[in-house]
């Protein structure tokens, strides 16, 4: 994989460089309520101003349907980055069309523009080849060069992340190069006990994991989101908490799986649960119920783990050696939810374990509630990405770098 410094010693002066970055941050409105992505992709955007580059920055944010849709436009990341750099960024109201060639056009060498969001594009998300390629195609006609630095995004076979980079020059930018050289050491023998952390609300994407995981981890907690799949392959009733009902029979033989190899999976015994998802706009008390975790009632959700689970949890990793962490243990946004993630965070700080934590929620959560981000021996900025790293699979776009 060549990489930045390789590029920057070939020399930039002039040439227009392609950043995909991750710049997909949680939002309340236009507010962004964390941006350590942004922070994350600065070393590389730095490095190429410095070298009088032209940097036009790419990124998506979260999952619009392939159109147009304010609520999801970068302009908010657009306007944090130029805060950060100090120095003013260009931002185009389109990804490909008259607006993102003029902002190219008009940059100088060491000058920054971001398109707008990726995802306004069908073609970046499609699974039909011919459809990614021709929006690589457009893509590419901004650029001379590409710099992967999304690494939040490395999983995802898509347009910018994988089609682009084969159309033109391509480089590893700072932040992948970190990922992945930390990432790389929980590949190989790690301290035992090795305990995982698995919550959140991309479940369906994450759940695959834990077939790997049981050839790997001595400990696998599981919390957020995640956890009604596995209390209903348990037999319980789990209301309306978020469930991935066709993987309730997947799950079951992940539990017998478990046992049989000695894995000892920790699921949550009790949960706060309310008749609604609370609004988290206005912060509104939620007045939660604390309930068995076999005993949800039916009409009611699950938003957090309860606390006897909190204590449960952090007792699992007191002694651990090694913890790698993905997915909030409830909905941290809103204040009453936000305990199980804190007593999962604190458990970390306090054991002697070395620790990650991936994820853009999960980073975000820990900051948001805070924790020293720097307290913790590494926080990814992907989450489905460090998963599928850990999990030895071949990440699209980083294969999209070797070649
Ligand atoms: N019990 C729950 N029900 C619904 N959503 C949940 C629950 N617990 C956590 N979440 C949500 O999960 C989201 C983060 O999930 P995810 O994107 O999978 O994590 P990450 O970005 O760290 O990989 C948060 O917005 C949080 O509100
Ligand atoms: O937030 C992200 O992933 P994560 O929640 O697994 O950390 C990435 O920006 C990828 O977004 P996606 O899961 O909509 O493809």
């Amino acid at each position: 994989m060549k990489t930045i410094d390789e590029l920057l010693a070939e020399g930039v002066a002039g040439k227009r460089v392609f950043v995909r970055a991750d710049l997909n941050v949680p939002l309340d409105g236009a507010l962004i309520t964390d941006d350590g992505r942004i922070r994350a992709v600065l070393p590389t955007i730095k490095a190429l101003v410095d070298a009088d580059a032209k940097v036009i920055v790419a990124s998506h944010l979260g999952r619009p349907k392939g159109a147009p849709d304010p609520a999801f436009s970068l302009l908010p990341a657009a306007e944090r980055l130029a805060e950060l750099l100090g120095k003013p960024v260009a931002f185009a109201q389109d990804t490909v069309g008259p607006a993102a060639h003029d902002a190219v056009n008009g940059l100088e060498p060491g000058q920054v523009a971001v398109i707008e969001n990726l995802r306004f594009n069908a073609g970046e998300t499609s699974k039909d080849d011919v459809e990614r390629g021709e929006f690589a195609d457009r893509l590419a006609a901004l650029a001379d060069v590409y710099v992967g630095d999304g690494f939040g995004a490395v999983h995802r076979k898509h347009a910018s992340v994988v089609d682009l980079p084969a159309r033109l020059p391509h480089y590893a930018g700072y932040l992948i190069a970190t990922e992945v050289g930390v990432l790389k050491k929980l590949t190989s023998e790690v301290e035992r006990p090795y305990a995982v952390v698995l919550g959140g609300a991309k479940v369906s994407d994450k759940l695959g994991v834990i077939d790997h995981l049981l050839d790997k981890a001595d400990r696998i907690l599981i919390g957020g989101g995640m956890a009604y799949t596995f209390l209903k392959a348990q037999g319980h009733e789990v209301g309306t908490s978020l469930l991935q009902e066709d993987q309730v029979p997947k799950v079951q033989e992940y539990l017998e799986r478990a046992k049989a190899k000695g894995v000892e999976f920790v699921l949550p015994v009790d949960i706060l649960v309310a008749a609604e998802f609370p609004d988290l706009k206005t912060k509104a008390p939620a007045n939660p119920g604390t309930v068995a975790a076999d005993a949800v009632p039916a009409g009611q959700m699950g938003l957090d783990i309860g606390p006897e689970t909190r204590k449960l949890y952090a007792s699992k990793l007191a002694d651990a050696e090694t913890v790698f962490w993905n997915g909030p243990m409830g909905v941290f946004e809103h204040p009453d939810y936000a305990e199980g993630t804190r007593a999962v965070a604190q458990a970390l700080l306090d054991s002697p374990a070395f620790t990650v934590v991936g994820g853009g929620d999960s980073a975000a959560a820990v900051r948001i509630l805070g924790f020293d981000e720097n307290a913790f021996g590494h926080i990814s900025t992907g989450g489905g990405a460090s998963l599928e790293y850990l999990e030895g699979k071949t990440l699209p776009g980083l294969a999209a770098l070797e070649g």
